[in-house]
């Protein structure tokens, strides 16, 4: 499963009947409980990256990378828009553009 994959699975089950859908009893939520879930998912993840425990890492990931997917389509974006972003960065060290960032002196 790619991420347009599940990108596309989401876009179309939002506007399905909550009560059969994960998805859309999400959406009905709203965007605070979608922002809070990735928050919570992400949490889940770094708790099992200490507890070093490989297949939790890879589930909990599965998770948050779900919810953020999420998020993303409740706000407009696609995973191109975001693929995008990542490919502006193509060839630039984080540590450079870190650098760059800061005030001269
Ligand atoms: N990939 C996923 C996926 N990953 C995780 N989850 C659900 O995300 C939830 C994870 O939440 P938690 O672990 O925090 O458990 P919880 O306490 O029950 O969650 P909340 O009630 O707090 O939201 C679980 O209910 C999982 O089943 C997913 N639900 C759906 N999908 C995909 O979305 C498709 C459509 O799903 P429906 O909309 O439910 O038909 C599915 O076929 C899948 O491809």
């Amino acid at each position: 499963m790619t991420l347009t994959e599940l990108y596309a699975i989401i876009e179309a089950r939002r506007g399905d009947d909550p009560a059969t859908s994960y998805v859309a009893k999400s959406f009905a939520k709203g965007r605070a409980k979608l922002a809070q879930k990735v928050g919570e998912e992400a949490v889940e993840t770094v708790i099992a990256a200490i507890e070093g425990d490989r297949d939790a890492i890879i589930s909990e990931s599965a998770d948050l990378i779900f919810h953020l997917l999420m998020l993303w389509s409740d706000a407009g974006i696609a995973p191109a828009d975001v693929t995008a972003a990542l490919e502006k960065r193509r060839g630039t060290s984080g540590l450079e553009e870190k650098a760059n960032r800061k005030e001269p002196g």
